[in-house]
């Protein structure tokens, strides 16, 4: 389990991560979604024990990430521009993480060079930006780690790779629990691969929700009566509403039957309760922070 308490991380004068904590959960996918200059980049290296956060803690299974070998064994991090020693091919960088990593598995490594369609033995800085992601998630995928690290890990794939990229990546987390941390500036990207997500906004988190409870958690009602409109809003979970001529539409919390056995005893003439789109739940529960989530939205 990933557990980050109260980091701050700062550069000179900015404070690029400030008093962050977030929890995850062993075969999560958790997506740390912010625009530009959010922090997620400083928070990922935290975690993967690149920086030393000046407080707080960054601890997996309990213990420190930083200079602990024993973890980092199970870490694998692909950062947005991934790593490879020079003039390596694939073959070769397999062999040098093949040395680090004790979970590598030669056999995955072979059977993701066939999916991918990659020749492992041309050197990598030879390929273009998107083959190079590709080379980095074979090299990923093979070490077998616990918890995979991505930053913006979709770059440069054109869509028929993210397919399957994402694919790969769930049937790994389903097949062996594995753990992975995504951050994006985009939620459409990764809003059906992830099943928790963190909004980030200069260096703090600013939202933090499980996405299946989001989902049957926010429904858009509208509703319309014959004559004064009875006062049936008081009691409800309102996040959002406004009058469309004779229709009130509202952006309610709670569970859908109790919403509507309520809503049904004012005899409403017309009323509908319909799922949101997660764009929009975000819209609504940001409220005054609302901009910030624009850029993410995309
Ligand atoms: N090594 C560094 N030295 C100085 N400032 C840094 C360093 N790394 C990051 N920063 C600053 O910290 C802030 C957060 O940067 P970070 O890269 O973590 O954001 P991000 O959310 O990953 O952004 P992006 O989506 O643009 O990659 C930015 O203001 C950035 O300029």
């Amino acid at each position: 389990m990933i557990k980050i308490s109260n980091a701050r991380k700062s550069f000179e004068e900015l404070e690029a991560v400030e008093k962050v904590s977030i929890h995850v959960n062993k075969g999560s996918i958790y997506g740390l979604l912010g625009s530009n200059g959010a922090g997620k980049t400083t928070l990922l290296k935290l975690l993967s024990g690149i920086y030393l956060q000046d407080e707080g803690s960054v601890t997996i299974d309990g213990q420190p990430v930083f200079e602990n070998t024993s973890i980092k064994d199970k870490i694998f991090f692909i950062q947005d521009n991934p790593f490879f020693l020079p003039q390596y091919t694939v073959k070769q960088m397999a062999q040098f993480y093949k040395s680090i990593y004790s979970g590598w598995n030669e056999d995955r490594f072979e059977e993701l060079a066939i999916i991918f369609e990659m020749d492992i033995h041309k050197k990598i800085h030879k390929f273009s930006k998107g083959i190079q992601r590709q080379a980095a998630f074979i090299l990923a995928l093979s070490a077998r780690p616990e918890i995979l690290i991505l930053d913006e890990p979709m770059d440069g794939l054109d869509p028929v790779m993210r397919k399957k990229v994402k694919s790969l990546l769930i049937d790994e987390v389903a097949d062996r629990e594995m753990t992975i941390l995504i951050s994006s500036h985009n939620l459409r990207e990764v809003e059906d691969l992830c099943d928790y997500i963190g909004i980030m906004h200069k260096g703090r988190i600013i939202l933090e929700k499980d996405l299946d409870d989001l989902k049957s958690d926010t429904h858009k009602v509208q509703v319309a009566f014959k004559g004064p409109v009875p006062a049936i809003f008081d009691s409800m979970k309102l996040l959002h509403k406004e009058k469309r001529g004779s229709i009130m539409i509202c952006i309610v919390k709670g569970d859908a039957e109790e919403i509507s056995a309520y809503v049904e005893q004012f005899k409403p003439v017309i009323f509908d309760l319909l799922p949101l789109t997660l764009e929009e739940i975000f819209i609504y529960e940001m409220g005054d922070v609302g901009y910030a989530i624009q850029n993410i939205l995309g």
